[in-house]
Parts: C-alpha cells; sequence; structure tokens
C-alpha cells in the first residue's frame, strides 16, 4: 500500500510512466517521496511551479558508445552513461560505476540519491552520476586503460571542474581515475585537477578521500549510537562487501574497539571469529584483486568462506550493508533482529530494500540510510576541490577532522529534521526532508530551469 500523499501521487505516476522499466529509480523517488507528505503539508508553496516533477527528472542524460580493443585485438562495445541529475547547489557530482549490471535506470536512482545526499553534506555541489555495463573483472591493467581512455574520449565534452565532477564508485578506483584523468588531461590540453576526484596524492588527490566513505559511515553511525548512551566498543559487526566502502568502515570500527566478525563479495561471505584481519583483507583485495575465498584459504584456521546463504545470518549487534543495492532483503531483516541487531548503518547506496527497511523502524532498530551515512566520501571530494581550487594540499589529520565534522553535522541536521516533522528517531525522513529543502531552496531561487 502506497504511503504517499495524494498530491504527491501524481508527481510518481508521471515518474513511474516517463521511466518505465527502471525499478531502481522507481524505488529511490517513492522512498524520497514517502517523506515529502508531511513537508507539503506544512509548507504548500513547494508544490508550485513544478518544483517536486522538476527534482525527480534530470537535467541531462548523455548515453553513448564505449568501443575498446582487447589484448588479443578483438573489438568490444559498451555503454557509457552520465546522468547530470541537479546543478541547483554546483557542478554534478558522483561517482562512475563501471559493472555489467550497469543501466539508465541504476544510474538515474544513483544520481536522483547523489543530489540529496550532496545538499546534506552543506557543501556546493549538484548530484550526478555515471557508469558502463564494462565488466573490469579478469581485465588486465592495458585492457583497463584503454577501456578509461575510450570512455573518456567521448565524457570529456560533458565535463569541467564548474560544469561536472566525476568519482569512483563500484569497479572505479584510483587505478581507474588515473588512467581517466590522463585521457582528460591530454584531450583538453589542461591541467584541470578539479575535474575528477579520487585523484592519486602525487596528481593532486586528497589525503583520507581513499578511506572517506567508509570513515564517514562509522562517524556517523558512532553519533546515532551515542543518542541511545551506545558505542562500537566490543561489539560484533558484519560488514557486507568488501571494496573500498567496506574495508574503511571495518578499519575504523576496529579503531574504535568494535570486532567486524565478517565481509563478503558477490562470490560469497568469510567468518572469522577472531575478527577480520585488515592487513590481509587488503592484500587480498587491493593488491591481488581475488577473491574473498583467498582471505579464508590464507588464513587457515579460524576463518571460513560460505558461497551459500546470506551474510545477514551472521548474528551481530551492528549492521553495516557496504556492497551494492537490494543486497539486504525483508527476509534478512528478519534474521538480523532476531539474532538482536541494534544498529544498521547503510555504507553502500539503497542497500536495504524497502521492506528490510520497514522492518527495522518496526523494531525501533537504529537506521542510518545510505544517502545520510555514506556522504562522507562525497563531501571529502568537495575537500578534495577546495584543495585543487586554492593549489594547497592538507594533512591527513586535518582533513579526516573536516570528515568527522561533517558526518556530525549531517547527523545532527538529520536528527533535528525527524524531530522537527514529528518523527523523532527516524533518520530516513530526515535525511530525506533535509536534502530535500536545501535543494527546492535553491531551485526556487534558480527559477523555472
Ligand atoms: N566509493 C565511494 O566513495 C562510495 C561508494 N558508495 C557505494 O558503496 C557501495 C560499494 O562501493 P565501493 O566500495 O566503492 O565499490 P568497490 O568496487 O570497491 O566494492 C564493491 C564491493 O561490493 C561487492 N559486490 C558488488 N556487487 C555485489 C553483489 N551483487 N553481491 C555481493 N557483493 C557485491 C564487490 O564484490 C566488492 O566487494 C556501492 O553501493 C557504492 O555506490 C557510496 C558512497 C561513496
Ligand atoms: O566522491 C564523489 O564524487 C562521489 C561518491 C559517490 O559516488 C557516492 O557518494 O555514491
Amino acid at each position: 500500500m502506497s504511503k504517499i500523499d495524494e498530491k504527491l501521487e501524481p508527481v510518481l505516476d508521471q515518474v513511474l510512466r516517463r521511466n518505465a522499466g527502471e525499478l531502481e529509480f522507481h524505488q529511490a523517488v517513492t522512498e524520497v517521496l514517502e517523506s515529502l507528505g508531511r513537508v507539503v503539508a506544512k509548507y504548500p508553496s513547494y508544490l508550485e511551479n513544478a518544483l517536486i516533477e522538476r527534482i525527480c527528472e534530470p537535467e541531462r542524460q548523455i548515453i553513448f558508445r564505449v568501443p575498446w580493443v582487447d589484448d588479443q585485438g578483438q573489438v568490444h562495445i559498451n555503454r557509457g552513461f552520465r546522468v547530470q541529475f541537479n546543478s541547483a547547489l554546483g557542478p554534478y557530482k558522483g561517482g562512475l560505476r563501471f559493472h555489467p549490471s550497469v543501466n539508465v535506470g541504476i544510474i538515474k536512482f544513483l544520481g536522483f540519491e547523489q543530489t540529496f545526499k550532496n545538499a546534506l553534506t552543506g557543501l556546493p555541489i549538484g548530484g550526478g552520476k555515471g557508469g558502463s555495463d564494462f565488466d573490469p573483472r579478469g581485465r588486465s591493467d592495458g585492457e583497463i586503460m584503454r577501456f578509461c581512455q575510450s570512455y573518456m574520449t567521448e565524457l570529456h565534452r560533458h565535463l569541467g571542474e564548474y560544469t561536472d565532477v566525476p568519482a569512483g564508485d563500484i569497479g572505479v578506483g584510483g587505478r581507474e581515475i588515473g588512467y581517466l584523468f590522463g585521457q582528460y588531461k591530454r584531450l583538453t590540453n589542461r591541467y584541470e585537477a578539479g575535474v575528477l576526484t579520487g585523484k592519486g596524492l602525487v596528481y593532486g588527490g586528497s589525503r583520507a578521500r581513499t578511506e572517506a566513505t567508509g570513515y564517514g559511515a562509522v562517524y556517523f553511525v558512532e553519533r546515532m549510537l551515542a543518542t541511545k548512551q551506545l558505542a562500537f566498543d566490543q561489539r560484533r559487526v558484519v560488514v557486507s562487501g568488501s571494496g573500498n566502502v567496506a574495508i574503511y568502515t571495518a578499519e575504523k570500527i576496529t579503531e574504535f574497539g568494535g570486532k567486524v566478525v565478517a565481509c563478503s563479495d558477490s562470490s560469497g561471505y568469510v567468518v572469522d571469529e577472531g575478527g577480520i584481519d585488515l592487513a590481509l583483507l587488503k592484500e587480498v583485495k587491493e593488491s591481488r584483486r581475488e577473491r574473498i575465498s583467498e582471505y579464508a584459504r590464507l588464513k587457515g584456521d579460524g576463518a571460513r568462506f560460505s558461497d551459500t546463504g546470506s551474510i545477514w545470518d551472521v548474528p551481530c549487534e551492528i549492521a553495516m550493508p557496504s556492497a551494492t543495492q537490494n543486497e539486504l532483503t525483508g527476509r534478512d531483516a528478519k534474521a538480523l533482529i532476531q539474532n538482536g541487531v541494534i544498529a544498521v548503518g547503510e555504507g553502500a547506496n539503497m542497500p536495504s530494500t524497502p521492506e528490510a527497511v520497514r522492518f527495522f523502524r518496526e523494531a525501533g532498530v537504529l537506521f542510518a540510510p545510505g544517502k545520510a551515512a555514506n556522504a562522507g566520501g562525497v563531501a571529502t571530494s568537495a575537500l578534495e576541490m577546495q584543495q585543487n581550487a586554492s593549489r594547497d594540499s592538507w594533512t591527513f589529520e586535518q582533513t579526516e577532522q573536516r570528515l568527522a565534522d561533517i558526518m556530525r553535522r549531517i547527523h545532527d541536521t538529520c536528527a533535528a529534521t525527524a524531530d522537527e516533522f514529528g518523527t523523532p528517531g527516524d533518520y530516513v525522513l530526515g535525511a530525506n526532508i533535509a536534502g530535500f529543502v536545501r535543494v527546492a531552496e535553491a531551485m526556487r531561487a534558480l527559477g523555472v530551469i
């Protein structure tokens, strides 16, 4: 049953009709519109000038052919995307995802979420997202480089430090950003450092950007736990995924005294009751780029790999889904609740299905939605842009301190907004409304564009 305010139903109907079959985009828009009923009841002026309809429609969508040649000389064709969703607050900002599941609906959902997330940071960045259905798995360095160069050959004409500033996401890390930046520089004949973030430190990157999304999610959850006089210390935690977000989430939890007992990849999950060995996990995933089963093999005693069942069946007090969208289902939420979970912090974008979120809320589990909890990555990207613009380079401590302050502020904004709208402790509603109001106010000031 829809919980959409009747004044917003036509907006949702139009989104469903106009973007037929784009299920993840429908899901993301539905969740935000469900939160906005209370806003339009209190401030009906947001219904004027099709403001909410405009927020749901990307400003521009770019789809292009990406031809590239593999190591055997065979030509492949992939599809490239960039959805420039909303630039009311600043240049479009958001990552690039290289994964075979990528399609326009997925990029649109991510760009829509990014718009509100970026607003929550309080920094001057609009929302966008991009990527390709290219599968980097098993590809050589040379193949990855040629793919990135071909992708940027088309995309470069749509980018610029004042226009659109991509970064990494699934399948796009420091190596890919280097190749993309190299090709942008070559094509434009400009050293425009602020056109991409997540760059290496030697050519304009920011300290702490690699760690930022994971660390930031932990800072957010730490603050959320503190509202109930709780902490990470001595808690059992499960972190799904084993990529950029998951690894640095696990690192900060360990620093805060928590014990991460399981992590995963798309082939299965490992349980290590002694606590995940982070040096080994980084070796397997960041250096060797191998499957998670390799962690269990190398660790030996005490660690086990499973390729059946769900990582969410592993008992824990805190769950941090940090792999991909809709990875935590209603069934998984029930298992977590039954096993005594007290808090869930989303490191990934929209990892919990709507049913899972409903179960958590009904059970009184503290729940930090991705668009608030994982905003530390993009916030630190904006700090990278600041350093590039001022030709400066900050220390790790200085940058991490800014990140921690931003995350605690986002937490407090979401909590205060939930209080103001009569739903204390509802971070989903708080994040959606606080993000919406900032974007909507800027759009209103800029006129009907
Ligand atoms: N990298 C960043 O700064 C940010 C990333 N995110 C989100 O965090 C999530 C993870 O991204 P990254 O760590 O950057 O990517 P990554 O490519 O470094 O790692 C992705 C991880 O998720 C796993 N994974 C992918 N599909 C899966 C599936 N169907 N089932 C189980 N595991 C699966 C992969 O095996 C890998 O361990 C994504 O939802 C991304 O949109 C959100 C904010 C910022
Ligand atoms: O750092 C960025 O610009 C984007 C990070 C991102 O893709 C995300 O927040 O989902």
